[in-house]
């Protein structure tokens, strides 16, 4: 298996974690998302992250991660039971549609150099309180968001907060892991997992790349002090 992408995708972040968690064997084919005919033969979409597979490409996260526990062995990263198997999903989905697609509509002002409109800004921010305050209704990290049991909600969630939270402090001076009780402390034990490490070990170097490159207004604390040395 092939995935195809690029370090600073949350969706390809969480796609690669995912396949690391499970022991798949894999490459990284480094790959901007595009429109041409060429690349929507592989992602109808034209975007990353998307897995070449023996039968064809797969793009789309869910349906990624979806394939991936169901074609590699190894330790089952949906939980047991259709109920909280649906429970998982259910989460994957409001993280999905309530948190990061409204979150990325602030990308261009936070990450891209860009200037976010004020009813932009004003529009997000009620969707995401939504969809957090159902997240914060669904899950009591013990320590993972189903229990004790690693899933792909974590893994889904992480990196979507991870990327999200900056948007919010950016646009909101807010926080969206303060938004859950016990998600700090989630967040904590999520970025200390090996498969974490070597995700955001790439991510890093790449984000603040990306952030120079656009000339974004608002850089990585890490980044500022590079530009400064
Ligand atoms: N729903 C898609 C979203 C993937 C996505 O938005 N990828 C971004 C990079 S993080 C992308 O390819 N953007 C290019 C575009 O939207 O044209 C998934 O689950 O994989």
């Amino acid at each position: 298996m092939a995935l195809h992408g690029y370090p600073v995708s949350n969706y390809f972040n969480a796609a690669r974690a995912a396949l690391i968690e499970k022991g798949a064997a894999f490459t990284i084919v480094p790959t901007r998302a595009a429109q041409d005919e060429a690349f929507l033969a592989h992602s109808a979409m034209g975007k990353i992250p998307y897995l070449r597979t023996g039968q064809g490409c797969i793009a789309e996260t869910v349906a990624i991660l979806e394939y991936i526990e169901e074609v590699v062995p190894g330790v089952p990263l949906y939980p047991t039971g259709a109920f909280a198997r649906a429970r998982a999903r259910q989460i994957i989905n409001i993280v999905q549609l309530y948190v990061e697609t409204p979150l990325r509509s602030l990308y261009p002002g936070a990450f891209m150099g860009g200037v976010n409109a004020p009813e932009t800004i004003a529009a997000v921010r009620p969707v995401v309180d939504r969809g957090m305050r159902a997240l914060s209704q669904l899950v009591t990290p013990a320590p993972f968001l189903l229990g004790g049991q690693l899933t792909y909600a974590d893994i889904f969630a992480f990196y979507h907060f991870d990327l999200g939270e900056r948007a919010m402090r950016f646009t909101y001076g807010a926080s969206l892991v303060d938004a859950v009780p016990g998600l700090h402390d989630w967040f904590d034990i999520m970025a200390a997992r090996p498969s974490t490490r070597t995700v955001l070990a790439d991510f890093h170097p790449a984000f603040a790349a990306y952030l120079r490159d656009k000339g974004a207004a608002w850089l990585e604390p890490e980044l500022k002090e590079t530009t400064h040395a």
